[in-house]
């Protein structure tokens, strides 16, 4: 297979490779099959291999062994996912930021757009954040990054600080760099991979169906 690593290369949810490279799971992930209107892959395929989500939570975490996080936030919905799963793998509470329309208690708002180039509205609960609680913020992916940017947005206006950013990938776009330039961050992505990731489409894809 050109251009990619081969210990890269795993499709089996149910077996692990022999030796476990940074990354290796990320082959797990499904290509699109339905078209632009829906995000060009799908990450949560490797949340179906045990040893596949353990690695991804601890390659996300390992920047982050020394720093003090007191609460994770995961972004809705797939950030839910990855965010409960570091916060009782760190022992901490998990805030869920939503999107707008779903929490039934007082909320502070804010809009952004995503790649999708919708408006959107994100919210989060009042109740939650005392000054100065650091927050590790968690989500599948950063492609934009509008997503993000609102999340910090909530989390900061509501006196919250920002410990770090996880997703399993930060794109080089103008928002993925952004956040790279002014938090801490962390992604899966080795560094042979990042223009695949960046060019939306993985070498692996060609051999999924096989
Ligand atoms: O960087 P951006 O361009 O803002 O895009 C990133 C967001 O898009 C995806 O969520 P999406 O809303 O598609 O779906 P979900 O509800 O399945 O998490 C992804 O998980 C991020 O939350
Ligand atoms: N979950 C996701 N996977 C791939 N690309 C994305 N862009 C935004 N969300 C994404």
């Amino acid at each position: 297979m050109s251009g990619v690593n081969s210990s890269l290369v795993h499709f089996d949810l149910y077996k692990s490779p022999e030796k476990r490279t940074r990354g290796w799971y990320l082959s797990l992930m499904a290509p699109n099959e339905k078209g632009p209107n829906y995000a060009w892959l799908d990450p949560s395929r490797l949340y179906c291999h045990p040893q596949a989500l353990q690695d991804c939570i601890e390659d996300l975490l390992q920047p982050f062994t020394n720093d003090q996080i007191d609460l994770v936030a995961g972004i809705d919905a797939m950030g839910f996912i990855l965010g409960a799963a570091i916060a009782s793998r760190l022992g901490k509470g998990f805030l869920a930021i939503r999107k707008a329309g779903h929490l039934c208690v007082t909320t502070y708002s804010h809009p952004y757009v995503d790649y999708s180039g919708r408006e959107k509205n994100m919210e989060i609960r009042t109740d939650a954040i005392k000054p100065g609680v650091r927050i590790l913020l968690v989500d599948q992916w950063i492609e934009t990054g509008g997503t993000m940017r609102a999340a910090i947005k909530l989390v900061e206006d509501q006196g919250g600080v920002v410990a770090g950013v996880a997703t399993i990938c930060i794109e080089d776009s103008e928002g993925g760099k952004w956040v790279r330039e002014n938090y801490k961050s962390s992604d899966c992505v080795p560094d042979d991979l990042r223009s695949q990731f960046n060019g939306h489409f993985l070498e692996s894809f060609h051999d999924f169906h096989k």
